[in-house]
């Protein structure tokens, strides 16, 4: 059996927090900051682990840090930043406001990884890019969008090779939920033993 393709994981935490009014990885939720959670359920997938954030601060959390290579230019600008700094053939972009991750998923994406398609959970109509695996091979491909201004990840994801893994696959939608908002964060926070 062939092995299958290298998978490095790079969680983004270089956004701007516009609509939390303050940096969204490092709000406390049930007592630790929001990107701790995320970290911690990605660790039991042991694979390499690496943050990309605009701030040193994120060196609080024992993994490699990078910044933008490109500043401004939302999660691709991430993309581009894991695709230069890695060895391995496919990145895992985990989002640093998805509390509710589970490796059950992430396994379940992990299970079609490919060198050469993008991976990503489809539920309902509604692609989710932000816990997905790409190629690294789509550099080049990232840069020229990048340059064109085309930021948009799900015309990313369908304009290349792709499968979209069907909600069903897993218990609960749920996990995708994520948190933008001061309200939302208040409700998660509320719902922490139900949701978790
Ligand atoms: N490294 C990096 N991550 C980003 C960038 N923009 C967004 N992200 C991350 O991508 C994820 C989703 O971000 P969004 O919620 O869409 O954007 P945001 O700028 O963080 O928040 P808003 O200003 O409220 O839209 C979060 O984990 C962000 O930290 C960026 O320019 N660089």
């Amino acid at each position: 059996m062939t092995p299958g393709p290298e998978i490095a994981i790079f969680v983004l935490a270089g956004g701007k927090s516009s609509r939390m009014g303050r940096d969204k990885g490092r709000v406390l939720l049930n007592g630790k900051p929001m990107i701790a959670h995320v970290l911690e359920t990605l660790q039991e997938l042991e694979l390499p682990i690496n943050i990309i954030a605009n701030d040193a601060s994120y060196e609080q959390f024992g993994y490699p840090v990078f910044r933008d290579v490109v500043k401004e230019k939302g999660p691709m600008g991430g993309m581009l930043t894991a695709f230069e700094n890695t060895t391995a053939d496919v990145v895992f972009l985990v989002s640093c406001d998805m509390p509710f991750i589970t490796t059950e998923v992430a396994k379940i994406l992990m299970k079609s990884a490919s060198q050469d398609e993008i991976v990503a959970a489809l539920v309902g109509e509604r692609i989710h890019p932000l816990f997905a695996l790409y190629p690294v091979e789509l550099k080049k491909s990232v840069k020229d969008l990048i340059s064109e201004g085309n930021l948009k990840m799900t015309d990313f994801i369908l304009k290349n090779k792709h499968t979209l893994v069907p909600s069903g696959f897993w218990k609960s939608d749920g996990i995708f939920r994520n948190i933008n908002t001061q309200q939302e964060l208040n409700e998660a926070e509320e719902q922490w033993n139900y949701l978790k």
